[in-house]
């Protein structure tokens, strides 16, 4: 008989295993200490049949930005079940315990990045953010210097090396921008361990992690990580820059640090798989369809406490609005809402008046980082506008100066 439990610290081992196996992953000559650090036994729940772990989903504790705010969310990671012991419920068993755990503890939502899209909207995940990966074919595409102002860069130059040896200027500069850019998670030393982790096989066939540091006089505004894969043909050269992730406290630095990447010989091309909808690279180079570009899904959200959700984030225009959040997994989430918010203040209650917009948790939680359109919803057929007009009133108010940003897979 299969039941659940709560993870306890011996569980690492087996439940990677699990893992690993469930992710098809070739494990030789792997050492995990990045990712065991960040480990959180009792916040896993596990699937056992007698002795042995079947399933698993676990979840990391961190805080997430979303427009105008930070707050603390569940970032729920390494869910898996054994190929013995699927399509009979057992994810669901542990996701749906997963999320009340969540909500028991405060955190007014959960997110996660989906190994395939079709798993997680029954369980009231709205897909809150898109990535825009580039696959650049580098001769064709320069930064287009008639676009700005190249008085700009004046003062700015550029230091470039592993990355480890940055990682002070990086941290630094990712948590001034992490306030700012909605889907940026907090990042603590083991995050950071975490993300500059670099064993032969976080490579992926490419060399060693690199940070290229941009500085205005001796002061750190940007930086880059990325590898370079070495590879020849028989025309010569045609080597690879993967960036990993970029970024610039002002345009000036972005600018640079992109003539950098684009720019380094012996390569052909530079691909950013995790980029932002609004990357400004695509405004910035001579010829945006050479940029390769692509839509993928990003982060997945979802709303566990929608009021303190609500209050935690701020909005673009001022509104005025009551809506009606059906949730069918964990019913007492849902229920009807005014929503009373603007730039600079929010406020969210539960109410008895009569609801102008009413649509499901997962259709709220794909609006609320600001990604997606209210309107677009409707559109679609996701809100229905029970007072008229009111889907134009209130859809200004879910946007944001910047489009979330899932920079980084946990
Ligand atoms: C955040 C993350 O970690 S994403 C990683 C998810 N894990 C993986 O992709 C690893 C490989 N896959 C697995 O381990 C398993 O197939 C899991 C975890 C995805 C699903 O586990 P199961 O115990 O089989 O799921 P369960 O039996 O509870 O099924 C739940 C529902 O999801 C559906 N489902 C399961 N897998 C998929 C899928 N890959 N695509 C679409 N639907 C799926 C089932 O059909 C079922 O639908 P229903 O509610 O309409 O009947």
């Amino acid at each position: 008989m299969v039941t659940l439990r709560t993870g306890v610290e011996g569980d690492y081992d087996e439940v990677n295993q699990l893992v690993q196996r469930a992710f098809l992953n070739d494990t030789a000559g792997r050492e995990w200490d990045e990712e065991r650090a960040l480990f959180e036994p009792g916040r896993s729940v596990l699937a056992v049949d007698g002795e042995r772990v079947v399933g698993h989903v676990g979840t990391y504790t961190r805080n997430l930005t979303v427009p105008g705010g930070v707050l603390p969310a569940g970032f729920v990671t390494v869910v898996a079940v054994a190929g013995t012991h699927r399509r009979r419920g057992l994810a669901s068993a542990m996701l749906t315990r997963q999320l009340g755990e969540i909500r028991d503890r405060g955190e007014a939502l959960a997110l996660l990045w989906a190994s395939e899209a079709g798993i997680y909207g029954r369980y009231g995940y709205g897909l809150a953010s898109r990535r825009l990966s580039f696959e650049i074919d580098r001769r064709e595409v320069r930064v287009d210097g008639s676009r700005f102002d190249k008085s700009r860069l004046d003062g700015l130059r550029l230091q470039a090396g592993p990355a480890a040896a940055h990682r002070a200027q990086v941290a630094d500069l990712y948590e001034q921008a992490r306030p700012a850019r909605p889907g940026f998670a907090s990042r603590d030393p083991r995050w950071w361990d975490y993300r500059l982790a670099d064993q032969a096989w976080h490579r992926g066939g490419a060399g060693p992690l690199q940070a290229v540091v941009c500085l205005d006089g001796d002061t750190p505004v940007g930086y880059a990580l990325y590898r370079f894969r070495s590879s020849w043909n028989d025309s010569g050269p045609n080597g690879e820059v993967g960036v990993m992730e970029t970024v610039a406290a002002t345009p000036a630095a972005y600018t640079l640090l992109w003539d950098y990447l684009l720019n380094v010989d012996l390569t052909r091309t530079v691909g950013l798989w995790l980029g932002a909808l609004d990357e400004p690279l695509q405004y910035l180079v001579n010829d945006p369809r050479r940029l390769g570009m692509r839509m993928g899904d990003g982060l997945w959200a979802r709303l566990l406490d929608v009021p303190a959700a609500l209050r935690a984030r701020r909005y673009a225009a001022e509104v005025d609005v009551v809506l009606e959040v059906v949730d069918e997994v964990l019913p007492g989430s849902g229920g009807v809402f005014r929503l009373r918010g603007g730039p600079d203040h929010a406020a969210c209650e539960p109410t008895a008046d009569q609801p102008d917009l009413r649509l499901d948790t997962a259709t709220l939680a794909a609006a609320y980082l600001g990604g997606n359109s209210l309107g677009a919803l409707a559109a679609a057929g996701r809100v229905d506008e029970l007072h008229p007009g009111a889907v134009a009133t209130t859809a200004p108010a879910f946007t944001w100066t910047r489009a979330p940003h899932g920079m980084e897979i946990f």
